[in-house]
């Protein structure tokens, strides 16, 4: 459905699997759920800001941040890009 956030899941699973050093994913996930879900919540409130008062180049990066954080917390909780796109596609009129 979407190249680039499928690549990015893919990625990401590999990540949780090998745990590398060097990986900001990998740190993310070792300090677990929690702080994963409060950092979507950090980068939803920057991508608000930005939208309201920083300009469109700080919204499409932080709106890219928000995503990332988004995807890593879906793949902790098991559930696939697949899974999401059903959903919206259900939703669709
Ligand atoms: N898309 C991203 C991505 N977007 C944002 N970020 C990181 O998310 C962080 C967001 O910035 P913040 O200021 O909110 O966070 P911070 O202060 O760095 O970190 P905290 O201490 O607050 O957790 C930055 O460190 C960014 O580098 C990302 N880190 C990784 N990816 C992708 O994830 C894949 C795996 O990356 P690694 O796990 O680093 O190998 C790579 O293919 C990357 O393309």
């Amino acid at each position: 459905m979407s190249e680039v956030l499928d690549k990015l899941y893919e990625i990401i699973l590999q990540r949780l699997e090998k745990m590398p050093e060097n990986s900001y994913t990998a740190e993310l996930v070792k300090k677990g759920k929690g702080y994963i879900a409060r950092k979507v919540g950090e980068e939803a409130v920057e991508t608000i800001v930005a939208s309201l008062y920083e300009g469109r180049d700080r919204f499409i990066s932080e709106a890219a941040d928000l995503m990332y954080h988004l995807w890593v917390l879906m793949a902790v909780e098991g559930v696939k890009p697949e899974e999401l796109y059903a959903e919206l596609k259900r939703r669709m009129k």
